[in-house]
């Protein structure tokens, strides 16, 4: 990695600490919001293998818009247009009820660029770890199982984007006793 390059993912990952700094997952022990965005960007790097940087700050960034008060705008001009339109194409629109954008995500999944479908792919494979490794506060076994069965449809639009990491998103819904 040049040292450019270095100096770009600390910048990027210091504007995520910033901006998700109040907030926590859900899980028992409310670990930091901050863990997942960097644990996304890391699947991408560590597992996937990708290099391309502007996708592991996607992966960094790609709660910003959607979970705090950042704006597209502010990630461009920041970030270049590539990162702030791969962040767009992988934020809900959360003025749409909780079913409909669901939905959406299933329906827009295999129309998105390979950069947002890496983005995508790499988020559910972290949560649904994430969802073995401890139930949210407040969430049922059927509340789990749901989230599963959901995802399996996302990814199934996200077929053809990366084989490693879709081996392993696969595993996990085969002990489920999902198929992709
Ligand atoms: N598994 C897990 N998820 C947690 C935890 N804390 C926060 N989340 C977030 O919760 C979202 C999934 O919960 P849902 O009930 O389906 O969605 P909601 O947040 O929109 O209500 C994910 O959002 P997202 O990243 O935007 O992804 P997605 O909604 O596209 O799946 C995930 O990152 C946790 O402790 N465990
Ligand atoms: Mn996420």
């Amino acid at each position: 990695m040049s040292s450019s390059s270095t100096a770009v993912l600390l910048e990027t990952i210091n504007f995520a600490a910033e901006k998700h700094r109040n907030q926590r997952r859900k899980d028992p022990d409310a670990t930091p919001y901050i863990n997942h965005p960097i644990g996304v960007a890391r699947i991408l790097s560590h597992e996937g293998g990708i290099t391309d940087i502007e996708v592991l700050q996607a992966a960094l960034l790609h709660d910003t818009v959607e979970d705090t008060d950042t704006t597209i705008e502010e990630l461009e001009s920041l970030f270049g247009p590539t990162v702030a339109r791969i962040v767009q194409e992988v934020t809900d629109d959360k003025s749409l009820p909780k079913e409909e954008r669901k939905r959406l995500q299933v329906e827009h999944a295999p129309h998105r660029s390979h950069q947002a479908k890496l983005v995508k792919l790499a988020d559910k494979l972290y949560n649904l770890r994430d969802l073995n490794r401890c139930t949210p506060t407040g969430w049922t076994a059927e509340r789990v199982q749901g989230y599963f069965v959901w995802a399996s449809q996302v990814v199934k639009g996200l077929r053809g984007t990366n084989a490693a990491l879709e081996e392993k998103v696969q595993q996990l819904f085969l002990q489920r006793g999902l198929e992709l």
